[in-house]
């Protein structure tokens, strides 16, 4: 069973073709960075994928749903970090995850170990009580990551995880996709950090101008050869730059230049 399928994907926006005949394949047990500068089409993909948006043509699947045809099937299986989410002003983190839990069909008790566990791995037990509206940006981002895997899901699709974290946090999260990934899960990164994709991703996917314009295994011999020892901001450099793509390239290196 593949865990993402994308075939001849489009998807416009009156006269703005956002997502142009994006096909690729993510299966279980891959770490997949979705890279690409702003605009695109990164996150009209994501919303399609689940069942957010429909699209305009061409198929997709889920752990072998139909997002387009069971939106709500989708959303229930996979755990969803969106843009710039928050999360609601008027609950506390553990009210959220209480609320999360019910909609996730998990149990009370299995709720409060999830809950324990994930305040414990990012540092946030003192604040579990506090309406979030008096949390940190920071600590609104890990109440946000503990509930798109609270229900351990077999796929995950995050937009830029480590945004507003500490690098301590950083690295712990980096460090958990990694191994999450590894139990046989499917977690889709969608990134304009480089250096992030480079490090923990198995498979990078090139986007610009609404389509996938490479893709580069990372992970020891299975790197692509085709590719000779280009890092992979040369990569995206090049492929970006051929495509033309219609918005200035936007990058993060948070690493040496
Ligand atoms: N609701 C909308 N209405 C009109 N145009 C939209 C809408 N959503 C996105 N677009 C346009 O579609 C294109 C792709 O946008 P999208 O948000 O998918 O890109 P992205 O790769 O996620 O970008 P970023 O990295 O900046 O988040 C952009 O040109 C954007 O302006």
């Amino acid at each position: 069973m593949g865990a993402i399928r994308v075939d001849a994907l489009r998807k416009s926006y009156g006269s703005v073709e956002a997502v142009a005949d994006m096909s690729f394949t993510v299966e279980r047990g891959e770490l997949y960075g979705f890279l690409g500068p702003n605009g695109a089409g990164k996150t009209t993909t994501i919303r399609i994928l689940t069942g957010q948006i429909n699209p305009d043509s061409g198929d997709v699947s889920v752990l072998d749903t139909d997002p387009v045809a069971e939106p709500i099937e989708t959303r229930r299986r996979v755990g969803i970090l969106p843009e710039q989410g928050m999360p609601p002003s008027f609950l506390t983190p553990r009210e959220y995850f209480e609320f999360v839990g019910e909609v996730r069909n998990l149990s009370p008790k299995r709720v409060e170990t999830q809950t324990d566990a994930w305040a414990a791995r990012l540092g946030f037990e003192s604040k579990l009580d506090t309406l979030h509206t008096d949390l940190s940006r920071g600590q609104q981002q890990k109440v946000m990551i503990t509930q798109a895997f609270i229900h351990e899901p077999a796929v995950v699709f995050i937009d830029e995880p480590l945004a507003n974290l500490d690098p301590l946090v950083q690295e712990q999260v980096k460090q958990f996709l990694v191994s999450y990934a590894a139990g046989d899960n499917a977690v889709f990164v969608s990134t304009h950090n480089i250096d992030v994709a480079e490090a923990i991703c198995t498979r990078v996917g090139i986007v610009a101008d609404g389509r996938l314009v490479t893709e580069r295994s990372l992970t020891g011999d299975a790197r692509d050869g085709s590719e000779g020892d280009e890092s992979l901001l040369e990569i995206f450099l090049e492929r970006v730059e051929d495509e033309d793509t219609r918005d200035v390239p936007t990058l993060e290196r948070t690493g040496a230049q």
